[in-house]
């Protein structure tokens, strides 16, 4: 039996308050220091592993955890989940972006038809779609091979599959899987379409029109400034958009589209990379096997989130650290750092996956919580953001922990020595200096130059970003923030808070507007 309670009325929460806060620089700086840099690991999948001996937790703190976990029925809520229970009470939906990368546990039926089964099956019309396009059996009106891919979408539309795409380009371009560039146009700012337009061949471009609701001001005004641009090159649009939505959405039964792929309402947006939203364009841009080797690293790191034991659970164990940070100790934003120049966009999708799922200020039942929830997440690959905010994160007044990701070996094997190091081993040193930097400081007399440390951090390292790792990074941090909102008593999986803006904008645009609505709109020439 599942209960939903706010996280202040658990008593393992209450217990946890009282627990002895660790000094991070002792811990770290002491004779067990090194030890705990060894033990303070738990392996993911596709040869991953999340590293926590940087963070202010010790034994005591993490048996703490434990006990938070299982009263708070983190494991039973993840299996209700998966297992098809109305977990969106929200919008009440169900919750299935598992199911696109394997079954977990029980059949979900939904609509009539098995959930698993349907995601399957889109994924494998998808394949069967890329296929004939890299073969050339599905061309241009002048019989000519399609050589980029267009994806048109905002949001869960775009974020996660862009930031997937870059993780993924050099990879595939270096491992002989590369077969179409792709390019992404998501804001309604006109320079954005018009600057992709202006960069590719359209008449040997595919577009795919991603929006599951089918509504979406901006990517339906994108979708127009593209046809147009059809239009006036002298093409038929509907010979080179695809579209991916949901079946229920106006854009399912056009005849404006090549071929139309599908997800449904039990995926949200920003969980939605595993879906029809990332396969369409993954499967063009890298070819069916490799998102098919993509979603087997999630599927992996899923089944990683069903273990019990905390310890063993890595997406389990952030996610409750996450919130000890949070909750205890008080530090109000996370900072994800990935040494990294494939995963870019990494921090910019997760952004919109953790905040906007976390983002709540009501639990479940749409009533006020009395304390903080989701954490303000933001961040950039390394070094560059060494030479950029790191000042703030090592000697601001805000603490703020920090989420670092590196790999031992670089995509394109291209490196150079200089000064007796490569530049894998610059970057990978900085990050190893990094956590060090942050959490053991460095005392000088002199105050502004001194570090006082105590700066938590976690690491994620792995072998290489390639199609597995970066599947189970992802669904690490999926489930991590599902793990979180189940912490919180919130709904996850609705965005309420978007909703407002979008109504104002519309009425700005009809000129229905007065007071403050009515100055700003006139300062901008609307
Ligand atoms: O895929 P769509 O229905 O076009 O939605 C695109 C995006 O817009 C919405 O406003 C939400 O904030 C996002 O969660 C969503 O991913």
């Amino acid at each position: 039996m599942i209960t939903w309670n706010n996280l202040d009325t658990l008593e393992s929460f209450k217990e946890l308050s009282n627990v002895k806060k660790v000094n991070l620089v002792e811990a770290m700086t002491g004779e067990n220091g090194a030890e705990r840099v060894k033990n303070y690991s738990v392996p993911m999948a596709a040869g991953l592993a999340y590293n926590y001996a940087a963070k202010q937790v010790d034994d005591e703190v993490l048996e703490g955890l434990k006990k938070l976990a299982k009263e708070a029925q983190l494991t039973e809520k993840y299996a209700a989940l998966y297992n098809g229970e109305m977990i969106n009470t929200g919008e009440k939906r169900l919750v299935l972006h598992q199911l696109t990368r394997g079954q977990l546990g029980d059949t979900v039926t939904a609509d009539g038809v098995d959930k698993r089964a349907f995601y399957v099956e889109q994924q494998q019309k998808i394949a069967d779609f890329a296929n004939k396009v890299h073969a050339g059996e599905i061309t241009n009106a002048a019989g000519e091979k399609f050589t980029t891919v267009v994806q048109i979408g905002i949001g869960g539309s775009d974020l996660g599959p862009r930031a997937m795409y870059l993780a993924l380009e050099n990879w595939a371009k270096k491992n002989d899987k590369f077969k179409m560039e792709a390019k992404f146009i998501s804001n309604v700012d006109p320079d954005d379409a018009a600057a992709v337009l202006n960069s590719i061949d359209v008449a040997h471009s595919i577009f795919v029109l991603v929006s599951k609701s089918g509504t979406t001001l901006e990517t339906l005004t994108n979708e127009s400034f593209v046809k147009d641009a059809l239009k006036n090159a002298g093409l038929d649009a509907s010979k080179h958009m695809i579209a991916v939505t949901s079946e229920t959405s106006p854009l399912a039964k056009s005849d404006d589209y090549l071929a139309a792929f599908f997800m449904d309402d039990y995926i949200g947006g920003r969980y939605s990379s595993t879906s029809a939203v990332g396969g369409a364009v993954l499967s063009l841009a890298f070819g069916p096997e490799v998102f098919a080797e993509f979603l087997e690293g999630a599927a992996e790191e899923d089944k990683l989130a069903k273990n019990e034991d905390v310890m063993q659970n890595p997406a389990m164990l952030d996610a409750l650290i996450g919130v000890y940070e949070r909750n205890i100790l008080g530090y109000p934003s996370t900072a994800v750092l990935p040494y990294s120049q494939a995963l870019s966009r990494f921090p910019a999708h997760l952004q919109q996956l953790d905040m906007e799922s976390n983002g709540k200020s009501v639990n479940r039942f749409g009533e006020p919580v009395d304390y903080v929830t989701g954490p303000v997440i933001f961040g950039e690959p390394g070094t560059n953001g060494q030479h950029s905010f790191y000042q703030l994160l090592h000697q601001g007044t805000d603490i703020v922990p920090l989420q670092f990701i590196g790999f031992k070996n670089n995509q394109m094997g291209t490196d150079v020595v200089i000064q007796d190091s490569t530049s894998q081993q610059k970057l990978c040193a900085n990050v190893a200096a990094q956590i060090v930097a942050f959490a053991c400081g460095k005392a000088d007399d002199n105050r502004n130059k001194n570090f006082e440390g105590g700066r938590p951090s976690s690491i994620i390292i792995g072998e290489q970003v390639n199609p597995a790792s970066l599947g189970a990074l992802l669904a690490h941090f999926e489930n991590k923030v599902m793990f979180q909102g189940f912490l919180w008593n919130v709904n996850s999986f609705d965005q309420e808070g978007v909703q407002l803006g979008k109504v104002l904008a519309k009425r700005v645009l009809a000129h229905e507007t007065d007071g403050a609505l009515k100055v700003f709109s006139d300062l901008l020439n609307i």
